[in-house]
């Protein structure tokens, strides 16, 4: 059946054209709309796609309609010869499926709409099945005879994907008694949560009993879910327990949203954030969706008499194994890498050099069905251009000088399984469309062959460029982009998660000392110090790198020392050399050394004539890639 269109478009001519244009291409469009209230009576008939002028005839805008049209899950593009920052923010902020600038060609308008729904289908189809996965885990939980308090802790570890939050309570209005009975769970890791009964919240509150109670029973009962943010204006009302419980552990937005139990009880479920605008009507509309099984499980009046447990860390399955850190940046994007982890979809890792991009594509894949087939990884920035087809694809004998015999490339490798692409934003032009075609078509060609053949791949991606950019600049193809960008995930720079910074020393520290077989005895003072003020712009790398310098050089007596500067990398002093280990970390900081007095020579320069790699006779994407690796960055060298 051909895709249902509609055209809301107030000029004339440029509607006439696209409706010719549409259905020559076989699409059937089923109104042309000039204004918001036109559109309004088309939208009800459920359009597969809508395109979307931004200026219109009426009161109405496109931007306003998009809304509608998001709530209403239609796919849109809008087509703009507006530039105006102010609106394209608007506009970008709607979550359209394609942008298309006026005037544009034909060909620019059919892509658009085939990208557009492939998205749109990807999206909304991993959505409703990662729902339908939520209300079935939800409602299991009704068959487990669990404490009450431990079923908080599970249906925290259960909505954590959907419902980012930092803390969750759970509490029931009104309060009878001068007692105060409402349970929490502070995220304190991937599936890790502290518990929180009244102990807990007078602790930090630094509240009496009697005052806490007071407090909860005074608050206005709500009786439709509410978001609030910090920043928000013209607080005169009572202090109620969510102000305290932001004021006190410095949240900057909450959710609560209330399900009522009958004989005039309702439980109130809290959801808090250290992000500002955590929260908006999608959380509620999905917690709207699950409000039965919210309801039943909450429904228990035992929750009142929850006992009050110790605090407890407890971690329910290593999902993430060897991931440290529990900064909300983290947790969040490591949720993003669980929900997508069981699906098929691609997936881009976005962030810059060092911060873990494989080591989460790892985890993506582990936690995958495809765990027991191959994750195979390919490094694009690493692969003379000229060998990087067979390399994906493979070739045939004598397909080139040097095809010694018929090899299979690493997508065949990969069959059934996972293959990374890292550094996506090195590959060539040429590789783009070829890559492209195995993503729409899921089909190989050896080099110098020409049978196709069939590959069950699941693709992960991952940059440390800003592919958008790329894309401006001409250097990555915008239909590729689409494609890869279906399900992005972004990790934080280390800078952008101190908190993480010690948990991560310790456990590089204990690591690198069990493995040259050195006792711990901690980290000294000035460097941790060190360590906290400083930025780390090769971020979690470049302090793996530091610590095992550290445990290197250190005595086995005395704490670790930070044994060069963190601003800059001055000559190595001459250390005694006693193991293999020592030898190859001489190799590396000798390696990177040369490295960086090359491109202080070149200013920084890394292709073209007389640049960096060419002094050092060496590719310049292989360079870009080992000055990754050793945790250089050309801002960093003070040229
Ligand atoms: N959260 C983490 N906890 C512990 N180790 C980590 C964490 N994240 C990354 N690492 C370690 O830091 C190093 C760099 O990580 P990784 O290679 O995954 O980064 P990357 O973002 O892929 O880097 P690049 O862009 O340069 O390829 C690895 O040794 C990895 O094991």
């Amino acid at each position: 059946m051909p895709k249902r269109i509609l055209i809301v478009e107030d000029e004339f001519i440029i509607a006439n054209d696209l409706q010719l244009i549409l259905e020559k291409a076989g699409y059937a469009v089923i109104g042309i709309a000039v204004s918001g209230e036109e559109a309004d009576a088309f939208i009800s008939r459920k359009p597969d796609l809508v395109l979307l002028d931004i200026r219109l005839k009426g009161r109405q805008s496109g931007i306003d309609i998009a809304r509608k049209l998001r709530t209403e899950h239609i796919a849109f593009i809008y087509l703009s010869a507006n530039s105006n920052q102010k609106i394209l923010e608007a506009a970008k902020a709607t979550e359209p499926d394609g942008f298309l600038v006026k005037p544009f060609r034909e060909k620019d308008l059919l892509i658009a709409l085939d990208i557009a729904w492939y998205r749109h289908q990807h999206s909304l189809e991993s959505k409703l099945r990662q729902e339908e996965q939520l209300r079935k885990r939800l409602e299991g939980l009704r068959e487990e005879s669990l404490e009450p308090e431990q079923k908080l802790f599970r249906i925290a570890g259960i909505m954590q994907s959907f419902i980012p939050f930092d803390f969750i309570s759970l509490g029931i209005r009104p309060m009878n008694a001068e007692q105060f009975t409402d349970v929490g769970y502070r995220r304190t890791g991937f599936n890790e949560y502290q518990f929180f009964g009244e102990h807990e919240f007078r602790t930090i509150s630094g509240l009496q009993k009697s005052d806490l109670a007071k407090i909860v029973k005074s608050s206005a009962p709500i009786s439709k879910p509410a978001v609030c943010n910090s920043d928000a204006a013209g607080r005169n009302r009572e202090l109620s327990l969510q102000d305290v419980m932001m004021n006190s552990l410095r949240f900057q937005s909450c959710l609560l949203f209330p399900v009522s139990l009958g004989y005039g009880l309702t439980a109130q479920y809290c959801f808090y954030s250290s992000k500002n605008g955590a929260y908006n009507n999608d959380h509620i509309a999905l917690l709207n969706r699950l409000t039965m099984p919210l309801q039943e499980l909450a429904g228990n009046p035992v929750f009142l008499a929850a006992p009050a447990v110790a605090a407890h860390h407890e971690a329910v399955a290593p999902v993430f194994k060897g991931i440290i850190g529990n900064h909300h940046l983290l947790l969040s994007a490591l949720d993003l890498a669980a929900q997508a982890a069981p699906y098929n979809t691609s997936i881009l890792i976005l962030g810059e050099s060092g911060t873990g991009k494989e080591k989460v594509a790892i985890c993506i894949h582990e936690l995958s069905p495809r765990k027991h087939k191959p994750l195979v990884k390919i490094n694009c920035a690493a692969i003379p251009p000229t060998l990087i087809e067979s390399e994906l694809f493979g070739h045939e004998k004598g397909a080139f000088t040097g095809a010694v015999e018929k090899r299979k490339g690493k997508f065949e490798l990969a069959d059934g399984g996972t293959i990374f692409l890292d550094e996506i934003g090195e590959l060539p032009l040429s590789m783009q469309v070829k890559l492209l075609r195995v993503l729409q078509e899921k089909e190989i060609e050896h080099v110098g062959g020409s049978a196709t053949i069939k590959v069950d791949v699941r693709i992960i991606a991952a940059t440390n460029r800003n592919l958008e950019n790329e894309v401006a600049q001409g250097n990555f193809r915008l239909d590729l982009y689409y494609r890869l960008n279906v399900f992005p995930i972004t990790l934080p720079p280390l800078r952008e998660r101190r908190s993480d910074i010690e948990l991560l020393a310790l456990y590089f520290a204990e690591k690198f000392c069990k493995e040259f077989n050195k006792p711990f005895q901690g980290i000294s003072g000035p460097m941790a110090d060190a360590m906290l003020s400083y930025d780390w712009p090769g971020n979690i790398r470049e302090m793996e790198n530091v610590l095992e310098q550290s445990v290197v050089l250190n005595n086995g007596k005395d704490p670790l020392e930070l044994k060069r500067k963190l601003a800059q990398s001055p000559a190595p002093e001459r250390q005694s050399i006693q193991t293999l280990e020592d030898v190859k970390y001489i190799q590396r900081q000798t390696e990177r050394d040369y490295i960086i007095s090359v491109l202080k020579q070149t200013k920084g320069r890394i292709r073209g004539a007389s640049g960096a790699a060419e002094i050092l006779n060496i590719n310049p994407s292989t360079l870009e890639s080992k000055m990754a690796k050793l945790g250089i960055r050309k801002e960093g060298l003070d040229v």
